[in-house]
């Protein structure tokens, strides 16, 4: 069974003149376990596919399956989502004044039986991620924006979701940092099994890559890794 499975799809925006097609028949498969990465040029519709996987935006025309899951069948999209998936961006979604490890515990009463647990399970994820005990339990604010990053990444993997969708997670750090997250997010994601898909055009990453796409002409094109 593929984790991710795309036939036939079409997917078309309106921008208020005209049409801009940007999948025209389009098929995209990703089995289980699998880091896949996709590059493609500035507005080829990479963040669309991400959104789509994650079913946030319907194909026009088409079925987009996900862990075996017809998403246009599924009626709690967001409860389903935040079951099954883990979205990276660059973009924040921790709350800035609290410390990392707060917001990795986000929404769990500290009165609640597995309160300690999942403590456990917050502290163990940030040294794997290279917290030290001080910087977990530093504010958001107060951090740089690798661990900034890597504080987003601890939170998506204290889900354990099964399917990782990472959207140019890295694109605001220079090089050396955006390696580095990229590669803890990498190991992390193969030691819990997630399966990967990635929007990135890091060549250390897309060497490590199961299966490496380029968006092009409204299509997915498989590419050698070789580049
Ligand atoms: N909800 C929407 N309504 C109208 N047009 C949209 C919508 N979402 C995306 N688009 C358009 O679709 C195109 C592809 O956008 P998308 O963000 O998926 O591309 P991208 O490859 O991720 O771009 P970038 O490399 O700049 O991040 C863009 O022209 C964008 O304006």
């Amino acid at each position: 069974m593929y984790v991710v499975d795309l036939k036939n799809v079409l997917k078309r925006f309106h921008d208020g003149t005209q049409m801009k097609v940007l999948y025209d028949n389009m098929n995209f498969h990703v089995s289980e376990g699998e880091l896949a990465v996709i590059t493609g040029r500035k507005e080829s519709g990479k963040s669309t596919l991400l959104n789509m996987i994650a079913a946030m935006t319907p194909p026009n025309k088409g079925k987009v399956n996900v862990l075996g899951q017809d998403l246009l069948q599924i009626k709690e999209r967001h409860e389903w989502r935040l079951k099954n998936i883990g979205f990276i961006t660059d973009e924040g979604c921790l709350i800035p004044y609290l410390t990392v490890k707060q917001n990795l515990l986000l929404g769990i009463p500290t009165d609640d039986r597995n309160f300690m647990k999942k403590e456990q399970e917050a502290e163990n994820i940030l040294v794997e991620l290279g917290f030290t005990e001080e910087s977990m339990n530093e504010s958001l604010e107060g951090l740089s924006s690798k661990e900034q990053i890597l504080a987003t990444v601890a939170r998506v993997f204290m889900t354990n979701p099964r399917l990782i969708l990472a959207d140019e997670p890295t694109k605001e750090l220079t090089g050396k940092e955006g390696k580095e997250v990229l590669q803890r997010l990498l190991d992390f994601a193969r030691k819990q099994k997630s399966t990967v898909v990635v929007v990135s055009d890091d060549e250390s990453i897309i060497s490590q890559a199961d299966t490496y796409f380029i968006l092009e002409e409204c299509q997915l094109l498989e590419k050698n890794k070789a580049i």
